[in-house]
């Protein structure tokens, strides 16, 4: 593998300061992909000091809006060019489909472009003054260091939703990928080298969230910390975070709801119902896992899910038959495992899967068959807690009400969606439903352009669009007397 492994701090490539690496453990047969160095908290101290320097310094900060896009931009060429050996780093790291990867390192050229783009689109606003002889503006400035701490799943693509606006805006930037898949984040810091972004301003220290995460979310030199994961550690971060009340972005868990309508397109929405779940094994934030359907087509709906579900083909992600790889590791294999059996427990019923394939081909590989639950309601923990793994639970409703009823029952509030022919009870379902992203007769769709992010236990703040832009600024009045007097008080 031609990569540096290394962490990359005030623009060189630096190996662990002990003796510390960890194995980058293959999802598909355990096989160790690489060796990387497991920085600390002395590698987050160094990298957050130079990123303070360089951020106090000025030089990227006053480098002309323009030309910071126009590196931005570069970067997402280079993605582009290296598009093949990307996507093969995330599967090998992650186990999903290498089709998946391929459409993950457009998205991710995708937001690259699109910040680079919007980079130099701000030049503030004149306000009305209500002061006769003033002038009142308002303008945006970047935060200054920024922490970024991704997670497992969609290890690049998260990454790129912070690093794109937060260099777009001239911050500096500590980024900490998920000790278990930062292959293509490596990658990504040699292409910011390339793409010539100054020393100090990006920085890549590896490591584990309770050193690495945890330095950078308590450290006082750090001033915003843009966190994706689950619930627990987004509590944690958030307490450490407010040591210097840094500014704070929180992308965690969901447990999403799928309202099918009998009036829908029915093959639709069943093709839709299984993307909505299946794509990476159900290892989405966003994944469709509860899903709510109307009683009258409930055993139909069901019957054609399982169907479909019985000839999926599990395999390499390496493989172009397959269409669901592996889970990314034993611990959260027995995970999903664990609220299988929970289901089981809680009485709900198995319809298909249930266990771990029987192939012989698959038995080193941490895979799960895809697998249905019926017959659950909401108090069911099955149906509750995200299990982020290719489960689905299915729940039955008579009327619309009950069913916006029942999506909104969670302490998470990602995102959701609806299948109906019915576009007025569609957008009443919508306007109701309290998520951060509603779906009409579609699902898990995203792009740059859309802000991303959750209600509720899901979150904090938005990624993607203008306002993933404006989480990296912070907003000044410039008020200007024009004609001054004394004001002759005292
Ligand atoms: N809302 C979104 O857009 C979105 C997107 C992707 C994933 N997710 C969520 O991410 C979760 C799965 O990812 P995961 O298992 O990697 O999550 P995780 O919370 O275990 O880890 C995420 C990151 O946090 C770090 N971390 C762990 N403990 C830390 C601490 N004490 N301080 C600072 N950092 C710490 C980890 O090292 C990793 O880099 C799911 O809940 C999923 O829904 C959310
Ligand atoms: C945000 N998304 C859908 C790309 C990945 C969630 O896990």
């Amino acid at each position: 593998m031609d990569l540096k492994l290394q962490h990359y701090i005030n623009g060189e490539w630096v190996g662990a300061d002990s003796d510390n690496t960890r194995r980058i453990i293959n999802p598909f047969n355990q096989e160790v992909i690489s060796v990387v160095p497991e920085g600390n908290e002395s590698e987050a101290k160094t990298a957050i000091a130079a990123a303070r320097e360089a951020f106090d310094n000025g030089e990227w900060t006053n480098t002309p809006a323009t030309e910071r896009g126009a590196i931005v931009k570069r970067i997402a060429e280079l993605i582009e060019r290296d598009k093949e050996e990307l996507a093969y780093l995330e599967s090998l790291d992650t186990g999903k489909t290498v089709e998946e990867s391929r459409g993950d390192m457009d998205d991710i050229a995708g937001v690259f472009r699109y910040y680079g783009e919007l980079a130099d689109k701000d030049g503030g606003e004149l306000i009305e003054s209500p002061v006769p002889n003033s002038t009142s503006k308002v303008v945006h400035e970047p935060v200054g260091v920024c922490g970024q701490i991704t997670p497992w799943n969609y290890p690049l693509l998260q990454a790129s939703w912070k690093l794109a606006p937060a260099l777009a805006t001239g911050n500096t930037l500590i980024m900490k990928p998920s000790e278990i898949t930062p292959l293509t984040t490596i990658k990504v810091f040699e292409l910011i080298e390339e793409a010539e972004v100054p020393a100090g301003v990006a920085n890549l220290v590896l490591g584990a969230g309770d050193t690495v995460g945890a330095e950078l979310s308590s450290n006082t030199d750090v001033d915003l910390i843009s966190f994706t994961g689950g619930i627990e550690t987004g509590k944690k971060i958030m307490q450490a975070a407010s040591v210097n009340v840094k500014k704070l972005a929180l992308e965690l868990g969901g447990k999403n709801p799928n309202i099918i309508f009998a009036d829908t397109d029915f093959d639709l929405a069943v093709d839709q119902a299984m993307n909505g779940v299946f794509f990476h094994a159900g290892q989405i934030c966003s994944a469709g896992t509860r899903l709510i359907v109307e009683e009258t087509i409930h055993d139909e709906f069901v019957n054609a899910l399982v169907q479909r579900v019985k000839k999926f083909k599990l395999g390499s992600g390496f493989e172009e038959a397959t269409q669901m790889g592996p889970l990314i590791s034993a611990e959260h294999l027995a995970k999903v495992e664990k609220y299988v059996e929970t289901g089981l427990k809680e009485g709900a019923t198995l319809a298909v899967g249930g266990s771990r394939p029987e192939n012989p081909e698959l038995q080193k590989g941490f895979f799960y068959l895809p697998t249905i639950f019926t017959g659950c309601t909401t108090d069911m923990d099955i149906v509750q807690e995200e299990a982020f793994g290719p489960i689905i639970t299915v729940e039955k409703f008579r009327a619309e009400g009950e069913a916006v009823k029942l999506a909104n029952d969670s302490i998470y509030g990602l995102a959701g969606g609806v299948f109906t022919n019915d576009i007025a009870k569609a957008e009443r379902c919508a306007a109701k439903m309290r998520m951060g992203t509603v779906w009409i007769n579609e699902f898990n769709l995203y792009f740059p352009h859309a802000p991303w992010g959750g209600y509720k236990q899901s979150g904090i703040g938005r990624e993607l669009g203008r306002l993933g832009l404006e989480e990296y600024t912070e907003t000044k009045h410039v008020f200007q007397n024009l004609k001054p007097e004394p004001l002759n008080w005292f």
